[in-house]
């Protein structure tokens, strides 16, 4: 008899075993349909993820060559793999750093579109960065509006900051970009002729200030200030601290255990404070808000106490973590944007001078006070460059645009005819970097070509002119007009699919939010492929504040930043090359292997020890 029992508990254990082994197996079978390049045997693509120096395993170690090997690993193997394929993690992987079995990275545009526009049920930002970046940003690791999942809250605060990026309000704060970069200018200016300057602070500064003024209103001075800026060096050394987390090993351990990582979190502490006790308490003297205000300092006021009795009120620590984050993804990412600007300006003379042309035949050369929000469809070569820029240096391109898979989905485009189907808890990644310097997309990739965008910038002012007064950026953005926090319909909390340069086009009203929204867009990109020369432009292929319901909010205030600040600069400077950061031959992206700095990839993609260019005042009258 208890042979039998042996028997039998003997058969149930194997058939269970056999089940769980057969799922395995098969789940794997499904995403093995992808291409791996070859990993290490029990890390897998770990330490490549990391772009690792597998000896400094309690410190960061990030920055600099590694991180340019990485992105040119990732380049290479998106080409190899056309545009889709996975890396594996290893078990030693997924145990000392807590990485998914298997993570998919896309850079086939018409796949990471469809991605990026599947909703919360399918593909959701994953916590493992997200909370990461909350854990720097705030003591109890509250959620922002950009970490966290779509909920009743997320689409209440969302729906209530979009107000601050109306057209009217961009306009204003447009002004006050001007004001700032003529600040910037004079500074700049008094240094004397002839400096080397560090672009990339100088900007950091800039772009802290606009969005101090413009959105919180408060003064940083981070252009005028002489010294060091207190809450410029926190931002920075806080994103550091996120990246040096993300990359040690056993980094729940690493608190007790290392130094580096204990001076990180007093850093944190210091920026928490900061956040709390000066900022908050600063836009809490304020009172409440009048009913034309709609900053994000005052929507945020209102959402803390709202006038409705019964309405929830947005508890402390979010509002503070929304602070901190908007504050740290809105200065860094445009801050760098406008020096990597500058950088390709001063290598290549020959758009420089163009764009300085263009400034001077739209008067704004003479009189810089005449550069406003309303002129910038004129500015067509300057919004060449900044897409160039964009498209070289996309400034947010890792973690940004990753989603992890909820469902098995079946994206359209990449892997062929069929689509590509992915498993239930991979987590994807869309390589804009590769994406936008991919040979198979763009026709000489690594060049700083702003021409490439002419007919598609000239495409979209016709499209802008032919729109009735008052109808512009409908469907995307509430309109001028529209109560404070007042709840729009629920189009309204997604952003603009597509980058739209000019700041002007109207979305397809069609495709926000609704069914469209879950279309890829025409795979133009896909169809230039096949085509024996790949195009010098490729719009499609072309996403750096990402795209869906969860594309950048900022886009357009950063847009209208960096065109703000290139076109004051370069009316009272000139910019060349220092030749203290080439990165490789022919410096200045204009050469094969050049770059205009080293990459360095945390939460920004960012000129490693800062952009150093040689400026000198521009002389204004012949
Ligand atoms: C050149 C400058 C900028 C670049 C390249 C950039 C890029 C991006 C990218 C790639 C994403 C992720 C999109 C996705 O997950 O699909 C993002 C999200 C976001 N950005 Fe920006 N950004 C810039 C400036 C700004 C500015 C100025 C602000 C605010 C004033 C801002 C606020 C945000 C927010 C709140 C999110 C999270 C959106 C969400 O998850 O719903 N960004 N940005």
């Amino acid at each position: 008899m208890p042979d039998l029992w042996v028997c039998a508990s003997t058969c149930v254990l194997g058939a269970l075993l056999l089940l769980v082994l057969g799922r395995a197996v098969n789940r794997e079978r499904r995403t093995v349909a992808l291409p791996a390049p070859p990993g290490l045997p029990l890390l897998g693509h770990s330490l490549t993820l990391r772009a690792w120096a597998p000896l400094s395993w309690f410190r960061s170690s990030g920055g600099g060559s590694g991180d340019q090997r990485l992105l040119a690993a990732l380049l290479r193997w998106s080409e190899q793999y056309d545009g889709a394929f996975q890396l594996r993690t290893g078990w030693l992987g997924r145990l000392l750093l807590g990485d998914p079995r298997v993570v998919v990275v896309l850079s086939d545009p018409p796949a990471a579109h469809a991605l990026l526009a599947l909703g919360e049920d399918a593909a959701v930002k994953p916590r493992r960065y997200y909370a990461s970046l909350d854990r720097v940003l705030h003591p109890a690791a509250a959620p922002s509006s950009a970490t966290a999942g779509s909920s009743p809250q997320w689409l209440l605060l969302r729906r209530s900051l979009l107000h601050a990026f109306s057209i009217s309000e961009l306009r204003q704060d447009f002004e006050v970009a001007k004001v700032k970069a003529l600040s910037l200018a004079r500074v700049i200016t008094d240094l004397g002729p002839g400096v080397v300057l560090d672009v990339d602070d100088a900007a950091l500064r800039f772009s802290l200030d606009v969005m101090g003024l413009s959105k919180l209103g408060y003064d940083f001075q981070a252009v005028e200030a002489q010294g060091e800026v207190l809450m410029l060096r926190l931002l920075e050394e806080v994103s550091a601290e996120w990246d040096a987390r993300r990359r040690r090993l056993l980094s729940w351990l690493a608190p007790w255990i290392s130094d580096a990582a204990a001076e990180g979190q007093t850093r944190c502490r210091i920026l928490h404070h900061f956040i709390e006790k000066e900022l908050w308490a600063d836009i809490q003297a304020r009172g409440p808000p009048p009913a034309d205000d709609v900053t994000l300092a005052a929507q945020l006021a209102r959402l803390r106490s709202p006038p409705s009795r019964g309405a929830p009120a947005l508890p402390l620590q979010r509002t503070l973590s929304e602070l901190a984050t908007q504050l740290l993804l809105a200065h860094g990412p445009t801050g760098h944007c406008i020096a990597w600007a500058l950088g390709c300006l001063a290598a290549n003379r020959a758009a420089q001078d163009r764009l300085v042309a263009e400034l001077k035949r739209e008067g704004v050369f003479d009189d810089p006070l005449k550069l406003s929000y309303d002129i910038l469809p004129k500015l067509s070569y300057l919004d060449c460059v900044v897409r160039e820029a964009l498209r070289l240096y996309p400034t947010m391109p890792f973690p940004a645009t990753v989603r992890t898979l909820k469902k098995d989905v079946v994206l359209g485009g990449g892997g062929g005819a069929g689509g590509l189907t992915l498993a239930a808890g991979s987590e994807v990644w869309v390589d804009v970097f590769s994406m936008h310097r991919s040979p198979r997309l763009w026709r000489d990739p690594n060049r700083f070509i702003p021409d490439r965008w002419m007919a598609e910038v000239e495409a979209a002012a016709a499209a802008s002119q032919r729109q009735p007064q008052g109808k512009q950026q409908q469907g995307s953005q509430p309109q001028d007009g529209e109560p404070p926090g007042d709840a729009t319909a629920e189009a309204t909390a997604t952003a603009p699919r597509r980058y739209d340069g000019l700041c002007t086009v109207e979305p397809d009203p069609d495709a926000e939010g609704g069914a469209a929204a879950a279309q890829p867009p025409p795979p133009a990109a896909a169809a230039a492929v096949a085509a024996a020369e790949p195009p010098l432009c490729s719009p499609d292929a072309f996403m750096p504040f990402g795209s869906g319901p969860r594309s950048c909010l900022g886009q357009r205030l950063a847009v209208a930043e960096v065109k703000a600040a290139l076109a004051v600069l370069l009316s009272f400077l000139v910019f060349e090359p220092s030749g203290e950061d080439d990165a490789g031959a022919g410096a200045g992206g204009g050469g094969e292997a050049g770059e205009v700095a080293q990459m360095g990839l945390g939460l920004f993609l960012r000129p490693v020890g800062g952009l150093h260019l040689l400026v000198a005042p521009r002389k204004r009258r012949t």
